[in-house]
């Protein structure tokens, strides 16, 4: 499709131009609002599997000029919504070594450092992601927010290798490791609401998962992944830094936010 940037003139103020839904309704991501809360005594704790990957296994990390990427395999999924929904991908989103703010969910205002998603699709019902994701019951992502804090073993485990992908198309090989340890502990806690991919083609598509408790990684780790990566290949001769890569807050209009804690 289209090039589409965070900031300038293919910003998101102009994704509409290409991408008609970016305009539209359902769209993420959206500050979380107490005021906006539902609790939900029916949500049941998210439940997945094979998220314990062997360092046998290959995961491909990517640099796909709008986020570092890791590859994820299709025995990988989420079994306690009401279709089966198969990991696809996971990515971050990040502010820049001067603004550590970038997450793209925000609760009561407050901007985190980061955020991870973890892309799954209906397996139930289409054979890949490319034919879920425009379907309004297509994909469920998990969203993790992350503040600057305590090293986190997990992250390095694709952080360490993130100088072999500073350019837009690269990708590595990465040996498998625990994704269940980049999540916070308690998978029961969430907010929950129908929503939008935060980039072009922003098709309506997501059942938002956003986990109530953040996870940290340090300043290094922080620095390292907000610094490392620029959106343009290799080649070209005055390089893009990949940073700031996140969606402001959408409009919620009618939509109703539930959560899964009472408090
Ligand atoms: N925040 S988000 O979860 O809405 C979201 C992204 F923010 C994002 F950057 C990507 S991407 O593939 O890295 C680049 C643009 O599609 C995807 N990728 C998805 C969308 C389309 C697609 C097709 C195949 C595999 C993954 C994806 C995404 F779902
Ligand atoms: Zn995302």
């Amino acid at each position: 499709g289209a090039k589409w940037t965070y900031n300038g003139p293919e910003g998101e103020h102009h994704w509409s131009k290409h991408y008609p839904y970016c305009g539209g309704a359902f769209q993420s991501p959206i500050d979380i609002k107490s005021e906006l809360l539902r609790f939900d005594p029916t949500l049941r704790p998210i439940e997945i599997q094979n998220y314990k990957l062997s360092p046998n296994e290959q995961l491909t990390l990517g640099n796909n000029g709008h986020s570092v990427q890791i590859s994820l395999p299709s025995k990988m999924h989420i079994s306690s919504l009401p279709h089966r929904y198969t990991a696809a991908q996971l990515h971050f989103h990040w502010g820049s070594s001067g603004r550590p703010s970038g997450s793209e969910h925000t609760v009561n205002s407050k901007q985190y450092a980061a955020e991870m998603h973890v892309v799954h699709f209906n397996s139930d019902k289409y054979p890949n992601m490319s034919m879920a994701v425009d379907k309004s019951d297509g994909l469920a992502v998990l969203g993790v927010l992350i503040e600057v804090g305590e090293f986190n073993p997990a992250f390095e485990q694709f952080l360490r290798f993130i100088n072999g992908i500073k350019y837009r198309d690269q990708r590595v090989q990465v040996p498998g490791f625990n994704i269940r340890a980049l999540l916070p502990a308690r998978l029961d806690e969430f907010y929950r609401y129908d929503g939008s991919l935060t980039t072009p083609p922003c098709y309506p598509s997501v059942l938002w998962t956003i986990f109530r408790n953040h996870v940290t990684i340090s300043r290094k780790q922080f620095l390292d992944m907000a610094t490392a990566l620029y959106s343009s290949h290799a080649q070209e001769s005055s390089p893009v830094p990949l940073n700031g890569n996140f969606r402001k807050p959408q409009l919620v209009d009618s939509r109703v936010v539930l959560v899964s804690f009472k408090e």
